[in-house]
């Protein structure tokens, strides 16, 4: 069972231009959509759409659209109260695929909020093989209300992961190795913001790994670096590997990192090799670059088959 938390929750709403953008300009959309989101419902709905047990948790005031929407897929959600509402985040997408993002700060969340949620967390997390503690925190939250929540969880058997930015992400890393992760999941310019690196200098995916690697050695157990077009790096203490995506004609990035994490989860969860955790990450990240708006993909659309592994350490070979 994978267990999310989306601590901020967002209806994603998705312009299409038939252009590209300009600004100050009026521009005609080919379509607009609106999605529920959030970076551990996204997870979730992956998780759900490849058969896989999980309960996405977020705050959301009961019978919000947003919980009908998701339950009348058929996902398993538990909205945490009182809350206020999901915010609207905005993805502008353009012909060649570039995507540019406008999000909402969300509903202010109360201390008895935050204690609720992650009461429920811990309690949730009795039965999960994996948490996952996901995106930005809503106004109200602490900066370092992840690591405390890490911490929380510690006392359960789950393993955690978190992929969040900016202040929590930079205040999780400050109180290494307390508070650390099981898996971490900083995109490129996460990377850079918590190990003093340069983000122009993680297109090479050996200098990324070797980013990576300093959170490995402050207690982080595996880093999962996602790097856009330039595929993903693993690295934990039984070594060091780079994928590279397969052809993929982007529509929209929106999610890609959330399916590139799922797929590592479900790597895991099916016991295959870090190499093949990493594959199997790379081709569902690039698996949702291909779809529309905050789309997932579902298992056949994800290429496995397609994406390249090597070992960054080619001289030890890991362990
Ligand atoms: N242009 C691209 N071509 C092929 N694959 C891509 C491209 N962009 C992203 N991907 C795939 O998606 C994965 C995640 O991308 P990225 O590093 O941009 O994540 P992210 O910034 O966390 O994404 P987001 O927060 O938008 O969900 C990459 O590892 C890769 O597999
Ligand atoms: O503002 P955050 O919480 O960092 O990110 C929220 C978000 O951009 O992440 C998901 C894609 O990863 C979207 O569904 C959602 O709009």
């Amino acid at each position: 069972m994978i267990v999310t938390l989306t601590a901020n929750p967002s209806i994603d709403h998705t312009v299409m231009l038939t252009s590209p953008l300009r600004r100050g300009e009026v521009l005609r959309a080919r379509s607009t959509t609106s999605q529920p989101g959030g970076k551990g419902v996204n997870i979730s709905g992956a998780a759900y759409a490849a058969g896989v047990p999980t309960r996405a948790v977020f705050p959301c005031p009961d019978l919000d659209p947003m919980i009908t929407e998701l339950r009348a897929t058929g996902l398993d959600v538990v909205a945490v109260g009182p809350a206020g509402q999901p915010r609207i985040n905005t993805t502008v997408t353009e012909p060649d695929g570039t995507t540019t993002k406008l999000n909402g700060p969300g509903a202010t969340a109360t201390p008895a909020l935050l204690d609720a949620l992650a009461a429920r967390l811990v309690q949730e997390a009795e039965h999960a093989g994996w948490v996952v503690l996901a995106g930005s925190l809503p106004p109200g939250a602490p900066a370092g209300w992840y690591a405390e929540v890490v911490s929380a969880l510690r006392s359960t058997g789950a393993r955690i992961a978190v992929d969040t930015s900016e202040a929590p992400l930079e205040a999780l890393a400050a109180r290494l190795p307390a508070g650390a992760p099981d898996l971490l999941k900083p995109n490129a310019e996460e990377l850079a913001s918590i190990t003093g690196t340069d983000a122009a200098t993680l297109d090479d995916p050996a200098a990324a790994a070797s980013a990576a690697r300093t959170l490995v050695d402050r207690g982080v157990a595996a880093v999962l670096a996602t790097l856009g077009a330039n595929g993903a790096v693993l690295v934990s203490a039984e070594g060091t590997w780079h994928a590279t995506p397969p052809p993929t004609a982007v529509v929209s990035t929106v999610g890609a990192g959330d399916s590139s994490l799922f797929g590592y989860l479900l790597a895991d969860l099916r016991g295959l090799s870090a190499p093949e955790r990493l594959g199997l990450a790379v081709a569902y990240g690039s698996a949702a670059a291909g779809l529309p708006g905050t789309t997932l993909p579902t298992p056949p659309q994800v290429r496995a088959d397609l994406v390249s592994v090597r070992d960054l350490d080619p001289i030890t070979g890991g362990l």
